[in-house]
């Protein structure tokens, strides 16, 4: 299911913080949403899981506006990973995954044999099955936690899912599998990440979001340009070829930063750069 963000404007206790944000994830894409901290991703996508109402424009799903959605209706259709991750359920790791299916159940009623195989299934896709599904909530690491609550969101069989840095806290095996996971799913999704090389391999399109507003669509390879990078980013960074996948991969400068372009005259770099050798 196509899912499109238009015009929309959102305010934080009366501050806008984003406006006139376009974007879209066509029907079984991945599309990224990337750029710097306090950028308005997590915004953007808290308004397109129903966290945060739109101050101006729409969020369109299949078409159909999600205000013209009862909850239970959108939760069918898009599940989250949010960035708060809370610690706080005094459930067990089968239990948390279960509440996935609550939009397809009566209030109180018993799991049936399609609830205890969406559970099961996606308990596997995170490897948190066997004996890691009787463990609590609560006493699992950072890492441990966000897979639980993505098995979770695949649990809900939404149309769209929706995930806020679902690569925070995991180590790089995790972070592979993970993203393999999303790719293998060809399941509609939206996602911030900061891993720009990740996004790169892993998203059909990208969005770039600064202070509050895109500045790029398009494919990986369309976007991620060194000067992309150094105007929004403000590092110094080349973009090369992957040498195993063929995917955009940015080889960054760690030891040095770019400053605007202010006077005119290109981008000022401080730090101490150096050339290889
Ligand atoms: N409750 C709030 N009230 C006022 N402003 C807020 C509130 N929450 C966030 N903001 C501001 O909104 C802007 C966008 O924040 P947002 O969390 O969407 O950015 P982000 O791109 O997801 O950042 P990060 O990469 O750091 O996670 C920031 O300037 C932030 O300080």
């Amino acid at each position: 299911m196509r899912i499109a963000v238009e015009d929309l404007a959102v305010a934080l206790s009366g501050r806008t913080v984003v406006s006139g944000v376009d974007l879209i994830a066509e029907e079984g894409e991945i599309a990224g949403l990337v750029g710097p901290n306090g950028s308005g991703k997590s915004t953007v996508l808290r308004t397109v899981y129903r966290h945060l109402a739109p101050r101006a424009g729409r969020v369109l799903v299949g078409g159909t506006d999600l205000r013209a959605l009862s909850p239970v209706e959108s939760a069918r259709r898009i599940a989250a990973l949010p960035q708060e991750r809370g610690s706080d359920f005094e459930l067990t790791v089968r239990e948390v995954v279960a509440m996935g299916r609550t939009p397809y159940k009566r209030a109180f009623a018993a799991d049936d044999d399609t609830d205890r195989e969406v559970v099961g299934r996606a308990l596997e896709q995170v490897g948190m099955a066997g004996s890691h599904r009787w463990r609590r909530f609560s006493a699992l690491s950072g890492g441990e936690r966000q897979r639980v609550l993505l098995a979770r969101a695949l649990a809900q069989a939404p149309d769209v899912l929706v995930l806020d840095e679902p690569t925070n806290h995991l180590d790089v095996r995790h972070q592979v599998e993970l993203l393999t996971l999303l790719r293998r799913q060809r399941r509609t999704t939206l996602l911030a990440l900061h891993d720009l090389n990740a996004a790169a391999s892993v998203c059909d399109r990208l969005h770039v979001l600064h202070d509050g507003a895109v500045v790029a669509s398009g494919t990986p390879r369309e976007v991620l340009t060194a000067d992309l990078l150094a105007e929004v980013f403000g590092v110094r960074a080349a973009v090369v070829r992957h040498p195993l996948t063929g995917d955009p991969l940015i080889a960054f400068d760690h030891r040095a930063t770019v400053r605007g372009d202010r006077d005119g005259d290109g981008p000022e770099l401080t730090g101490t750069p150096t050339g290889p050798g």
